[in-house]
């Protein structure tokens, strides 16, 4: 079994480099099946297990898709296949992405139920109404959501009840092949909305309003191959900035996008956290002293629930009574039980968790029970008095690159070890001895 070992009490120091954002990323690869002709190519694309996983979902579909350092090439010039299988969707969520796309160029799409998670139910509906909108006839049965359309998608208006990101994206993509104009209103702010609008475009969509509420879609007929670089990871920016945080340290986070981050420097400073605008990024410095702040997590440009966890972990060990509300999952706080393994003082109330602090928190064995629950225990450790180890890195792959290495360059106590290879190395080490 893997895990991620660390030692509480180093300071961290330095300078960190933020990847291109998986969020980002994974729509824009998406997007590349709308291109009928020619070689996409996307740079600043961050080796994570979601990126394996979409090009597979890709490559099944008959696209050919090399992957090169940090530059993803895709050819969907082929006939498409259309249909996302559960081995797929059931590892990552965001293989659905791909049926508005496949729905645009080929009339069909077939993809596997994601179902539940860890966080969630995360259904689809909002993404299927719009198909339906445009005209698609959706059918579920089987385990596999199945929608089709005669002809080509027409323009429609469509509301949708919650701003999701998932359904902004996937109606976004069908919209650029229908016919017509397409009016999505309600739609989800975030930055990775407006890099998928910017890669559409490059490839000879129209699309307007990306970045505001209501997001506007001239239909064209076909789209073209285009060459484009990801918007750096906000999500793992902030996870350095409160690992610079929570151990009074100083680090440059490179890349970091201050508009990116407003909410999160808004709650940062109001814990007395020293955040400077430099040229490359954003420098943090932790205080002696943290205070307690609430926070409510929202749709963009509110407080990002992808960094819910480990601020938790930055108020366990703020001064006073925090109170964290998380509105967009209704299940985000299975990573409580693992911080009170390590002495947390928090109590659940609804969909509200209460944390006074600060604790003295203590190393422990814990389990990271999702992607960012996996990086707020890390950073927690390096509080933490002792040692704590942290499985389930299968989660931690998914969205943060050489995360156990970036922390160590920055001084943290920090290794990450196969525990089999290791028994296994000192058996035979016993054996030899033995000979
Ligand atoms: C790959 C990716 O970009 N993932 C992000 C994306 O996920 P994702 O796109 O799945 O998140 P959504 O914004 O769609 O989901 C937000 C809320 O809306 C609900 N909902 C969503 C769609 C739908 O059809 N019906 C419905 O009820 C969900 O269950 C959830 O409660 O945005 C989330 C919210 O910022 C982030 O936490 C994820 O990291
Ligand atoms: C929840 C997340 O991702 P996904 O939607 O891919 O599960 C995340 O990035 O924190």
């Amino acid at each position: 079994m893997e895990k991620i070992i660390v030692r509480g009490g180093k300071r961290l120091n330095g300078t960190v480099q933020v990847e291109g954002a998986k969020n980002a990323v994974l729509p824009v690869i998406a997007a590349t099946l709308l291109a009928s002709e020619g070689k996409s190519i996307i740079r600043d694309v961050p080796q994570l297990s979601d990126v394996y996983t979409i090009n597979e979902v890709l490559r099944y579909l008959n696209a050919e898709v090399t992957f090169d350092g940090s530059k993803i090439t895709v050819d969907a010039s082929r006939e498409l296949l259309i249909e996302a299988p559960f081995e797929y969707v059931r590892k990552m969520r965001a293989s659905v992405l791909v049926m508005g796309p496949l729905l645009a160029r080929e009339g069909k799409a077939r993809v596997a139920l994601p179902g539940g998670c860890a966080i969630g139910s995360r259904p689809i509906d909002l993404h299927l109404k719009g198909f339906e909108a445009m005209g698609a006839k959706v059918r579920v049965g089987n385990g596999f959501i199945e929608a089709e359309v005669k002809d080509r998608l027409q323009g429609a208006k469509i509301y949708l009840d919650f701003p999701s990101v998932g359904a902004t994206q996937n109606i976004m993509m069908a919209a650029t092949l229908a016919k017509g104009t397409t009016t999505i209103e309600n739609v989800a702010k975030e930055p990775e909305i407006v890099d998928l609008a910017n890669i559409l475009n490059e490839m000879g969509a129209v699309v307007k309003g990306a970045g505001t509420g209501t997001i506007r879609i001239e239909g064209v007929e076909r789209m073209y191959a285009a060459d484009h670089a990801i918007i750096p990871d906000r999500i793992e920016a902030g996870t350095f900035m409160i690992a610079s945080a929570i151990t009074k340290g100083n680090v440059l986070v490179k890349g970091a996008v201050p508009e990116h981050l407003t909410s999160l420097i808004a709650k940062l400073e109001e814990m007395g956290v020293t955040i400077l605008e430099e040229a490359e990024g954003l420098r943090v410095i932790g205080p002696e002293k943290l205070k307690a702040v609430d926070i409510k997590t929202m749709p963009h440009p509110g407080f990002p629930t992808d960094m819910q966890s480990q601020m938790m972990a930055l108020l366990l060990n703020a001064e006073g009574t925090g109170m964290i509300t998380e509105t967009v999952f209704e299940n985000r706080f299975m990573h409580v039980e693992e911080f009170r393994r390590m002495n947390a003082d928090i109590k659940i109330e609804g969909r509200s968790v209460i944390i006074n602090g600060p604790c003295e928190l203590q190393g422990a064995e814990v389990s990271a029970t999702d992607l960012r629950a996996a990086a707020a225990l890390i950073i927690a450790g390096l509080k933490a008095d002792g040692y704590t180890r942290v499985t389930e890195l299968k989660h931690l792959d998914r969205g943060y690159l050489n995360f156990h290495h970036k922390l160590s360059s920055l001084g943290a106590d920090i290794e990450r070890v196969n525990e089999e290879a290791e028994n296994e190395k000192s058996n035979q080490f016993v054996s030899d001895m033995n000979v």
